[in-house]
């Protein structure tokens, strides 16, 4: 492909927007062709200034329209599978925010549309592996400079959830990003999930089983521990400790900034996702653009989607019932081998 690959972004809301700023912007190789929102006068705003970028209130006539050659998927995840059946069944390569669907079933029914394809077309938006903390993370496991991975410990704190979150959406909506790390950064399934429950905090909204500490096992006998505290009130924070037979490296607190005044000393916390992990999302849509060129999707696959949304279930029943959920993944398809 000489061109810029012609990309249409779906839902131009927090990461539609966020996305279509930097297609054309820090990431180029590609340009924003056409979008879709049902909230047409959201998406007319994330194209002003662009000429030429067709507004759609319909995903389906989105990827349609003319120019069209991969899709960005950035509407809710309840709309996500339509959305990435339609482009398997048009060939058009697909960046899909996380989660890959709502539910393991979608999420297989996905997969299966992927696999008959014989081909991979989509890529699923779990930023952290595009972290540059996270990747060195990753380079020193993969190293066995430290030994055997043990446990991970890990924190993800927001400042405060959408309203329309539910406590099973703490894990299947931001441990997602967890549960996806974990099974990347130890190159094991997660076999099992236990989730305790401490008194909520009085800055939830009535009902929110807010925080929560996720316990995942792993097929390798490693332990991961997930503090998810998604009202906290004072910062994002996501950190991850690895601790393995060795030696043990923590990642999470590179973009700190301390400031020094007054005779003190004060640590500025990023207030959100699209700060805390810019460099990130940058990373992850020029690898997706540089795969998409080619016709091809690499990085977090369909399968991953598929095995994050069954942990996730698995978790959500854990909480519910609260007792310790055995987690059973269908067989992987070759394509992700
Ligand atoms: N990777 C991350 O760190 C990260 C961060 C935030 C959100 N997300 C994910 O991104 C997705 C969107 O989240 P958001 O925070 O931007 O939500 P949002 O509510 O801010 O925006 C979603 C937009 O999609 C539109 N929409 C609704 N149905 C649609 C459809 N069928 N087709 C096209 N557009 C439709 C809505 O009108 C809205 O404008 C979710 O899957 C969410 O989990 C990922
Ligand atoms: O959808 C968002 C997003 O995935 C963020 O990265 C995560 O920190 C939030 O908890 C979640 O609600």
């Amino acid at each position: 492909m000489s061109g810029a690959l012609g990309v249409a972004v779906l839902g131009a809301g927090h990461m539609g927007a966020d996305h279509i700023r930097r297609i054309g912007g820090t990431v180029g190789g590609a340009r924003v062709v056409a979008v879709a929102d049902p909230d047409t006068a959201r998406a007319e705003a994330a194209v002003a200034g662009r000429p030429g970028v067709r507004v759609h209130g319909d995903a389906l006539a989105a990827l349609d329209a003319p120019g069209v050659e991969a899709v960005l998927v950035a509407s809710p995840e309840a709309a996500h599978e339509e959305a990435l059946l339609a482009a398997c069944a048009r060939g058009l390569p697909a960046l899909c925010e996380k989660p890959l669907t709502p539910g393991s079933a979608s999420a297989l029914r996905v997969v299966e549309a992927e696999a008959r394809l014989g081909r991979r077309l989509i890529q699923v938006g779990f930023m952290r592996r595009y972290d540059a903390e996270y990747a060195a993370l990753k380079s020193l496991l993969d190293s066995g400079r430290l030994g055997r991975p043990l446990m991970l410990h890990c924190r993800h704190r927001n400042v405060s959830s959408p309203p329309h979150f539910t406590s099973s959406m703490l894990i299947s909506s931001s441990v997602s990003h967890e549960i996806d790390a974990a099974r990347w950064l130890l190159g094991q399934e997660i076999t099992a999930v236990t989730v305790l429950r401490p008194a909520p905090s009085s800055g939830a909204p009535e009902g929110l089983l807010d925080p929560q500490l996720v316990l995942f096992e792993t097929s390798g006998g490693a332990v991961v521990d997930v503090e998810i505290f998604v009202n906290c009130g004072f910062g994002y924070e996501v950190r991850c400790e690895a601790v393995c037979e060795h030696g043990s490296a923590q990642v999470g607190d590179a973009r700190a900034m301390v400031v020094r005044s007054a005779g003190g000393a004060r640590e500025e916390v990023p207030q959100d996702y699209l700060v805390r992990f810019a460099d990130a999302y940058d990373r992850e849509v020029r690898a997706w653009v540089a795969a998409a060129r080619r016709g091809r999707a690499e990085g977090p696959s369909a399968w991953d989607g598929y095995a994050a949304a069954v942990v996730a279930e698995a978790g959500g029943a854990a909480l519910r019932d609260g007792r310790r959920t055995e987690v059973a993944l269908e067989r992987r398809p070759a394509l992700y081998g």
